[in-house]
Formats: structure tokens, C-alpha cells, sequence
């Protein structure tokens, strides 16, 4: 009798141990199904973690998966569906793959912590001044969460409304410094009503390079998608003999800041505005991101140690950032050899330019040196 009471106990203890292994492996099985569907992403995760499966070794130079990642990522972000194929062929590759919103396949994340805030900070130029490099150290600090592409809101998507734009921008918690970059704001006409419309506070970076060398860099951006494209000195200059400058040429334009600036002055004060140094931004980037992270009130946690500066490349390129043990330059479309132009033609712009750069030394109160 007490021999058979053992028995049923023992049994008993065998039996429970059974169910427990079972539903183990059940829990286990679960657990890899719903990682395997890409559920688990949802879960959360550290900023630096965030960061980390952002980090290709050259951001974004898969041409073919940026667009097919764009096309998804407009396809289930524009209202009516409509996908933004116009505007994607304009940019470069760099500045076309929303980082923040795909994980290192290229799967789209869904971070559902935090709130989508319009953004406090604003790259607004300005074109091939180092916004892209710019934004991509800023993206290093563990307080700026940014949107990767352009959104071109103020300028070409307007009319889709503040909340499509709101939308569009990264989750932040409490603390935690929204930005965007777009870089013809600068020159847009209508741009800083409407920024000042969304929030007059909002804190204004232009990244400015000597007019010359942007021009050509803005020219080798459309040579690269357009190989017949006229020579450089035939789209600068009105006929050679006069040697008049056309500054119908937008590559020309671009490069009067002091106007520009004038149109944004009229609705920002100055104290909203920071200039950085396109050119100090490759040969001292920890210097003028200090300058940066002062402006937005951020603690200076972006130094020295984040960059090395990469000889093949001709470029400072980032360190690995926490979470990643690769290191990261630019893609390919930025910081690409210059056509050869004639020096003459480079000394005629450079001409041109001086009463204007020193118009915007004084409105910005910085010499840049470009004379
Ligand atoms: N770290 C680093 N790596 C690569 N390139 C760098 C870097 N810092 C600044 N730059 C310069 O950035 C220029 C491109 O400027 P943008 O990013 O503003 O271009 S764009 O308007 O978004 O197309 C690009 O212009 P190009 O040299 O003409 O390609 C670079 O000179």
C-alpha cells in the first residue's frame, strides 16, 4: 500500500516534470516563431542598439535597395499612396534611405515608444555643403533623433499638411531633440513663412561652403545623372568674352547667401540661425560639432574620438559607433573627384562672389575665408 503511494507520487513528479520541459520548448518555440515573423522588433531597444542596426560601413551605396526602401517606405507613408519617385531621383542616394525607420535587412522597424514631435532643429543648406555628413554625426548623439531622408515639406509637399509631415518624423522620448535636413529651404521663397508657421522657436543650421567649389560640387552631382550635360563655363557664364556671370543658373544662384538669408531674416531673428563651416567640417569635425551641439543645448558627447579621418576616402568618416564594430564613411555620391574646370572661369566666380560673401560675413558676423 505505502510502496504503491510512492509509486503514484513518483509517477506524479515524472509527469510534472514532463509538462514543464513541454511548455518550455512551447515558450521557446513561440518566442523564435514570433522573431522569425519579425515581431520581436517591436520590443523594445536602446537607442545605441537603434543606432547599431543602422550601420552600414558606407551608408546607403546599395543604389537598387535605397530606392526599392524609399519605394516602401512613400508607398506606406504618403497619403493616396503616391510614392515620390520624382523627387528620389533628384537626390543623391545618401540622402534618400530614411535610416532610423529599416533595420540592418532593410526591414521596416516599428518603434512605437516615445511621440512624433515636428522637429525643434532644422538643416535647412545648404545643397553640397556637408548637410548629409553633418546630420550623420549629429545622429550619433544618443539626444537627436532624426528623420534620414529629406522630406522636402516646406518646399515640394507643402500642401500634404503639417500632420503628414509630423508623421513622417521618428518617435523621441522626453528630452530627446527631433531634427530634418532638407537642404533647399534655404533658397526657397516660401520656406521660412511656413517654418515659422509650424513653430517660430525652431532652431536653423546652414552648412555654408565657398560658393565656387559648390557650384562645381552641385554640377558634378548633375553631370553624374546627366553625362551630356554642357560644359561647366558654358552653364556659368552668359558668353565667354563678357565673362557675365548667369545667375539664372541654379548652381549659381545657390551661392548668393547673403540674399537668401535676407528672405529668412524676416521671419527668424539671427539668434536662431547657426552657421557651420562646410570646410571645417572635414578638417576639424569635432571642433564644429562642438559649435553644433552648444547651439541645440545639447551635452557634448560627439568628440575627437568619434572620427578618423579616411585616406582612401579623403574624408573624416565615423569611428564605430556603440553597438557596431564597423566603421562608417559617407556613400559614394559624397565627396566625389571634380570635374577639371579652367581656372580662369573658377577665378571669374570667385570675382563675382566677393561683394556677396563679405555682405554675408557681416549679416552672419563669421568670415569664412572663401576671398
Ligand atoms: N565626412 C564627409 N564625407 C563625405 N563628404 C563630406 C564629408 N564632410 C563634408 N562632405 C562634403 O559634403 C558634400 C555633399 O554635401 P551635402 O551632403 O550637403 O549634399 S546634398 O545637398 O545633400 O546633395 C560633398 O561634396 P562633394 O565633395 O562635391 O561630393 C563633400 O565635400
Amino acid at each position: 500500500m505505502g510502496c504503491s503511494g510512492c509509486r503514484v507520487r513518483f509517477n506524479f513528479g515524472k509527469v510534472l516534470s514532463k509538462v514543464s520541459v513541454f511548455f518550455t520548448m512551447v515558450l521557446i518555440f513561440t518566442y523564435f516563431f514570433y522573431c522569425l515573423t519579425g515581431l520581436c522588433d517591436s520590443a523594445p531597444r536602446t537607442l545605441y542598439s537603434q543606432r547599431a542596426s543602422d550601420g552600414n560601413n558606407d551608408i546607403s551605396d546599395d543604389g537598387r535597395r535605397v530606392m526599392e526602401d524609399l519605394r516602401l517606405y512613400a508607398d506606406a507613408q504618403i497619403p493616396g499612396n503616391r510614392s515620390a519617385p520624382a523627387d528620389a531621383q533628384q537626390v543623391d542616394a545618401d540622402d534618400q534611405l530614411p535610416h532610423h525607420e529599416l533595420d540592418n535587412n532593410g526591414i521596416p522597424v516599428a518603434n512605437t515608444f516615445g511621440t512624433k514631435r515636428f522637429p525643434q532643429a532644422i538643416i535647412i543648406g545648404v545643397k553640397k555643403g556637408g548637410t548629409r555628413a553633418l546630420l550623420e554625426f549629429l545622429r550619433i548623439h544618443p539626444d537627436v533623433r532624426a528623420f534620414g531622408a529629406e522630406p522636402h515639406f516646406f518646399d515640394r509637399f507643402y500642401e500634404r499638411g503639417l500632420e503628414w509631415y509630423r508623421n513622417l518624423m521618428p518617435r523621441t522620448l522626453d528630452g530627446q531633440i527631433t531634427m530634418e535636413k532638407t537642404p533647399s529651404y534655404f533658397v526657397t521663397k516660401e520656406a521660412p513663412g511656413r517654418v515659422c508657421t509650424m513653430n517660430c522657436q525652431t532652431k536653423l543650421i546652414v552648412v555654408v561652403r565657398d560658393p565656387v567649389t559648390r557650384a562645381v560640387s552641385d554640377y558634378t552631382q548633375t553631370l553624374s545623372k546627366n553625362p551630356g550635360l554642357p560644359s561647366f563655363q558654358s552653364l556659368a557664364l552668359k558668353n565667354s568674352s563678357s565673362g557675365l556671370v548667369d545667375t539664372a543658373w541654379s548652381a549659381v544662384r545657390i551661392g548668393l547667401y547673403a540674399k537668401h538669408l535676407e528672405n529668412w531674416l524676416q521671419y527668424f531673428p539671427l539668434s536662431h540661425f547657426l552657421f557651420v563651416s562646410g570646410e571645417r567640417l572635414v578638417s576639424d569635425p569635432a571642433g564644429e560639432m562642438g559649435r553644433v551641439q552648444d547651439f541645440l543645448g545639447l551635452k557634448r558627447v560627439i568628440s575627437d574620438k568619434h572620427f578618423y579621418f579616411n585616406q582612401t576616402k579623403g574624408f573624416p568618416c565615423l569611428k564605430k559607433p556603440e553597438g557596431s564594430n564597423r566603421p562608417r564613411c559617407l556613400g559614394k555620391s559624397k565627396g566625389r573627384p571634380h570635374p577639371q574646370i579652367p581656372t580662369e572661369v573658377l577665378l571669374r566666380l570667385r570675382e563675382f562672389y566677393r561683394p556677396f560673401n563679405r555682405h554675408f560675413y557681416q549679416m552672419s558676423g563669421q568670415d569664412f575665408g572663401w576671398d
